[in-house]
């Protein structure tokens, strides 16, 4: 693969992005379906895009120390948007279109944007009038004059914030993950080395574009000279569309979250074999189930695969090449032990350094993409954001995980489980504390508690425990709707159950072991 690294020497995404730009301004940059055809964009024609994207926002009153919020999913257009507001200095801050507008409200409010820009066509919020709303299609931005400022700030540098991921968060208000392009592009570099993605690769992108994996799958692959394919989000659950696509787009690797072969895997095993192009997939944000895993290679013998583990705090943290063949007897599959330029230690709960082999402990974290930390939030920073376990006096800070993890004969680490109850279901994170809150905001729920139990499929699914308040009556439909106002669609339980009383431990905590089992034994 052409080493990108040192190559183009650049402190910002879009000057690492852009960089094979430069070179190989005829090589297609990204494949995209457009009007029922596929469209490719050359990296000659990006950079142009992102020039008149940035003289657009700066005439919008884009620069040095904002944020734009950016409603978009994958694209060419999506990217020229993401890449100036880098060059202009300001952070992007990538929200789904299908998020609920009370939540868009609270990040506009948390993060007071210069400028919210949606795609062209898509139904107004109901939002403060306070921010400018611009809209973009793939022909340009549309948006109102903004009124110049005076700047303090003229060069942008690479501490500075890049994009803020927002995440599910226990207090019920979402937390903004703040990453400089420092970190990012730390990370990519160290995806590079591993190596992730080849030159002449295809990468085919199924991540929703507020979701860190897709902006890991542009910045590693356009930083590479690579082509970008990003999958529109609703082929993911019509199996010939979705293959139809990686055949027509010629994709060689496909990055994803593990829950997007199962549909695949199911219902169409034979056109899925007959993708001879594929080399390889990389799969990020929960286990992959073994089964499956093992289906897959049947289908694909020789097929590489990456299991990328991490959190958006460090963008993530380890690679690991699954082995081929997996063993007979694999439980689980290893994470690695950091990525080139990550160092992994384990901490037991009185905190000192565990590495004897099978001993349990919490991955910390030491690496040169840690986060800058939880937007306005330093106090929930100050607790994963702390002093390295192994030298506590040096000043050196390492990125409390909440992971669980022990390490093997071989040295690599296995996840094995988390301190606190962050879910993951479908790859998305999920805070339970936030599902509960919005529960009990409801006035006639007196308790509630919510587990992620697997479904008859294999598929982790959320349910929720309601006991109403004393003589009140509540309907699941009204939860559910309350829900669905306030949190993304995939934090809102899959299941509802009533009961007159919560089973409870022995120290009379809600007993979410056995509630577990009701879920597993209700579905
Ligand atoms: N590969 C795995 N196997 C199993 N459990 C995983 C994996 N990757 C995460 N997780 C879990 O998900 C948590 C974090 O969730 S997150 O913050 O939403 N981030 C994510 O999921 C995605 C994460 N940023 C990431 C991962 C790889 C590449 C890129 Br680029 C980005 C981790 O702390 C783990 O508990």
């Amino acid at each position: 693969m052409t080493d990108a690294v040192g190559r183009f020497p650049a402190d910002t995404l879009d000057q690492f992005v852009l960089g094979p730009a430069a070179r190989t301004p005829d090589k297609p940059a990204v494949i995209e379906r457009a009007g029922g055809a596929l469209v490719t964009v050359t990296y000659g024609e990006l950079a142009r895009a992102v020039d008149a994207r940035a003289a657009a926002l700066a005439e919008a009153g884009v620069g040095t120390g904002d944020r734009v919020v950016i409603e978009s999913q994958t694209s060419a257009a999506a990217i020229a948007l993401l890449l100036a507001c880098s060059r202009l200095g300001a952070a992007f801050v990538p929200v789904d279109p299908d998020t609920p507008d009370l939540r868009v409200r609270a990040i506009v409010e948390a993060t007071d944007p210069v400028l919210h820009i949606r795609p062209a066509g898509r139904p107004a919020r109901e939002l403060p009038s306070t921010t400018a709303v611009a809209e973009f299609s793939p022909d340009g931005l549309v948006a109102p004059a903004g009124k110049p400022r005076q700047r303090r700030r003229r060069a942008v540098v690479g501490t500075d914030p890049a994009y803020l991921i927002f995440t599910s968060g226990t207090t019920g208000q979402p937390k903004g993950v703040v990453l400089s392009h420092h970190a990012a592009l730390a990370f990519y570099r160290g995806a590079q080395r591993f190596p992730v993605v080849a030159a002449d690769d295809v990468v085919a992108s199924t991540s929703p574009l507020a979701f860190d994996v897709s902006l890991f799958d542009l910045g590693v692959t356009l930083g590479s000279g690579a082509t970008l394919a990003p999958v529109p989000r609703e082929f993911l659950s019509f199996p010939r569309r979705l293959l139809g696509f990686l055949r027509d787009a010629g994709a060689t690797v496909v990055h994803g979250v593990p829950s997007l072969w199962r549909p695949l895997l199911r219902h169409e095993p034979d056109d899925l074999a007959a993708l001879d192009r594929l080399r390889g997939i990389l799969f990020a944000g929960e286990n992959f189930p073994l089964a499956e895993l093992r289906r897959l290679r049947e289908l694909h013998p020789g097929l590489r695969v990456v299991n990328a583990f991490g959190a958006t705090e460090t963008v993530a943290c380890s690679f690991a090449e699954v082995p081929d063949p997996l063993p007979a007897d694999a439980e689980r599959l290893s994470i690695g032990d950091g990525y080139p330029g990550a160092e992994l230690l384990l901490v037991d709960s009185d905190g000192s350094v565990v590495d004897a082999p099978g001993a349990v402990g919490e991955i910390h974290v030491r690496c040169p993409s840690l986060f800058s930390g939880y937007w306005d939030d330093p106090a929930a920073t100050r607790q994963v954001l702390v002093p390295d376990p192994l030298e506590p006096r040096s000043g050196q800070l390492v990125y409390r995980s909440g992971d669980l993890a022990y390490r093997g004969a071989d040295g690599e680490l296995y996840f094995c489980g988390r301190t606190d109850s962050m879910v993951k279901i479908r790859g998305n994170r999920i805070e339970l504390g936030e599902v509960e809150r919005r529960l009990l905001d409801h006035p006639t729920v007196g308790a509630a508690v919510a587990v992620a139990a697997p479904a008859a499929d294999g598929e982790p699914s959320l349910h929720a425990f309601v006991v109403p308040r004393q003589g009140a009556t509540v309907g699941a439909a009204e939860l559910v709707e309350r829900c669905r106002r306030t949190m993304p669609a995939y934090m809102v339980p899959a299941r509802f159950h009533f009961l007159t009383e919560l089973p409870l431990t022995a120290n009379g905590k809600a007993n979410r072991t056995a509630l577990a089992e009701l879920a597993r034994a209700a579905r």
